[in-house]
C-alpha cells in the first residue's frame, strides 16, 4: 500500500514536470531507484577553461549561442586582442570593461592561463567552473601539426615521430616562444608548471587543487557523453548542446604515431597523462552517480539524432570541407601550422530564422567572438576580423 502511494506520488511529479516543461534533477542512489532533488534552474554564470586542442572551440560555440539566447554578457578580450592574455597568467585587466563592470560577467570562455584569484575578480561568486581534457597522445599529435610554426621544439623536427623519438633534443625549456604546446600543455593551461618534476606528492596536490577549483571536468574523447553530462549539470536543455564539430583537421594533415611513440607521449607528457587518467575516472564516476549509463546513452542517441537532423537542414555537404571550398569567407576557420582546418558551406534558400540558426552553428571562434564584442560594445573600435551580421 505504502509502495503504491509512493509510486502514484512519483507519477504525479513526473506528469507535472512534463506538463510545466520543468527540468528535473535526479540523483541515482542505487540501481533502479532515483531520488528527486527538486527543480533545477539553468546555470548562467559559467567559467569554461578553454584548454588547447581539446574540442574547446566546439564547446565555446555552444556557450556563445547560449549567451545570445539569454542575452548574457561575456568576459571578452580587451581591445583588439583575441585571447585573454595567453600564455601569460590571466589577469582581470585582460577583460574588456573589467574596471567598470567588476565581477558581473556571465560567461568566460576565451583561451587563458588559469589564475583563480584573478578570475574571481571578473566572475560572480556563484559561477560554475568547468573545463575539458583530451587523451595526451592524440592531443600532442594535434598540437604538433597545428603549432608546427610556433613551437621551437616542433619547428626543429621533421614530423611528430621524429620529435617523440628524442624530444629532449628538440625541447629546450628555457627557450623563449611557444614550447608550452610541446609538453604538458593542459597542465600549463590549468596554471601549473609544465616542466615540473613528476613527483607523486606534487601531482596529487595539483589534482586536488583542480578538483577544488572546478565543478566539472569533461573528456573530449567522449564528447557526446560530455555534452549530456554538461547539460544535466547546468540544467540546460538538450537542444542547447547540439553542435557541429568545429576546428577539425583534414585527414591528410593527421600524422600517425608509431605504437612506441604513443607510449612515449605518456612519459614525455606524464603530468598531462596523470591529469587525464584521474579526470577520466571521475568523469565516469560522475555519470554513474548522477545519470546512469542507460539514461546517458538514451540522451546521447537523442543528441546525435538532433545533430543529424540539423546538419541535414543546414549543410550543403554531409561532412566538413576544406577551407578552400568554403564560399563565404566569413565562415572560413583560422588556419595554422601544417593543419588544414575544415569548415562548412550552408544550403541555399534557407528561410531567415533557419539561416541564422545554421550560421551560428558554423561560425568559427574568432568571427563569433568579434561579433559578440561589437554587440556588447557598439561604441568601441571593432576587432580586426569580419563577422556575419544576423
Ligand atoms: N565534437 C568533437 N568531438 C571530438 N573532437 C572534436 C570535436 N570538436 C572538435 N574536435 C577536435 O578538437 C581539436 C580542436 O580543438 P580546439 O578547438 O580546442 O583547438 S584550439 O586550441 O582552440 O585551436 C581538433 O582535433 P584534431 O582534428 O585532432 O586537430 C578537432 O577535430
Amino acid at each position: 500500500m505504502k509502495f503504491l502511494a509512493l509510486f502514484t506520488f512519483w507519477l504525479g511529479i513526473l506528469f507535472l514536470c512534463g506538463f510545466f516543461h520543468l527540468n528535473i534533477n535526479f540523483i541515482q542512489v542505487w540501481k533502479g531507484f532515483t531520488f528527486y532533488q527538486g527543480p533545477c534552474h539553468p546555470r548562467t554564470n559559467i567559467m569554461f577553461l578553454k584548454t588547447h586542442k581539446t574540442a574547446s572551440s566546439t564547446v565555446m560555440n555552444i556557450l556563445f549561442r547560449f549567451t545570445e539566447k539569454l542575452n548574457l554578457t561575456v568576459a571578452l578580450p580587451a581591445g583588439r586582442k583575441f585571447h585573454l592574455g595567453y600564455p601569460d597568467s590571466f589577469e582581470a585587466e585582460f577583460v574588456e570593461e573589467f574596471k567598470t563592470m567588476g565581477p558581473s560577467y556571465n560567461i568566460m570562455c576565451n583561451h587563458l592561463r588559469f589564475n583563480l584569484k584573478e578570475v574571481r575578480k571578473v566572475m560572480p561568486v556563484n559561477t560554475t567552473y568547468f573545463s575539458i581534457l583530451r587523451n595526451p597522445v592524440s592531443l600532442l599529435e594535434s598540437s604538433y601539426v597545428y603549432y608546427k610554426a610556433y613551437a621551437p621544439a616542433f619547428k626543429k623536427s621533421r614530423d611528430v615521430n621524429e620529435y617523440l623519438a628524442s624530444p629532449g633534443i628538440y625541447y629546450n625549456k628555457s627557450e623563449s616562444g611557444y614550447n608550452i604546446y610541446a609538453k604538458n600543455n593542459m597542465w600549463f593551461d590549468f596554471g601549473y608548471d609544465n616542466n615540473a618534476e613528476d613527483d607523486e606528492n606534487y601531482t596529487q596536490s595539483v589534482l586536488r587543487m583542480i578538483e577544488q577549483d572546478f565543478h566539472l571536468i569533461l573528456i573530449a574523447d567522449y564528447f557526446d557523453e560530455s555534452m549530456v553530462l554538461l547539460k544535466n549539470f547546468l540544467c540546460w536543455d538538450l537542444d542547447d548542446v547540439v553542435y557541429f564539430k568545429l576546428n577539425s583537421r583534414s585527414p591528410d594533415t593527421v600524422q600517425s604515431l608509431t605504437p612506441e611513440n604513443k607510449e612515449k607521449v605518456k612519459e614525455w607528457c606524464s603530468l598531462d597523462w596523470k591529469l587525464y587518467q584521474h579526470f577520466n575516472k571521475t568523469f565516469w564516476k560522475r555519470i554513474q552517480e548522477n545519470i546512469g549509463l542507460r539514461n546517458l546513452y538514451r540522451e546521447v542517441n537523442l543528441l546525435r539524432k538532433k545533430q543529424k537532423q540539423l546538419m541535414e537542414k543546414c549543410l550543403l555537404d554531409p561532412v566538413p570541407i576544406n577551407e578552400t571550398q568554403i564560399k563565404d569567407k566569413l565562415f572560413k576557420p583560422f588556419q595554422s601550422g601544417d593543419a588544414h582546418i575544415l569548415g562548412y558551406n550552408l544550403k541555399h534558400d534557407l528561410d531567415d530564422e533557419t539561416l541564422r540558426t545554421c550560421q551560428k552553428m558554423i561560425t568559427p571562434e574568432l568571427q563569433y567572438m568579434s561579433y559578440l564584442y561589437a554587440l556588447q560594445y557598439p561604441d568601441k573600435k571593432r576587432k580586426s576580423i569580419n563577422f556575419p551580421s544576423w
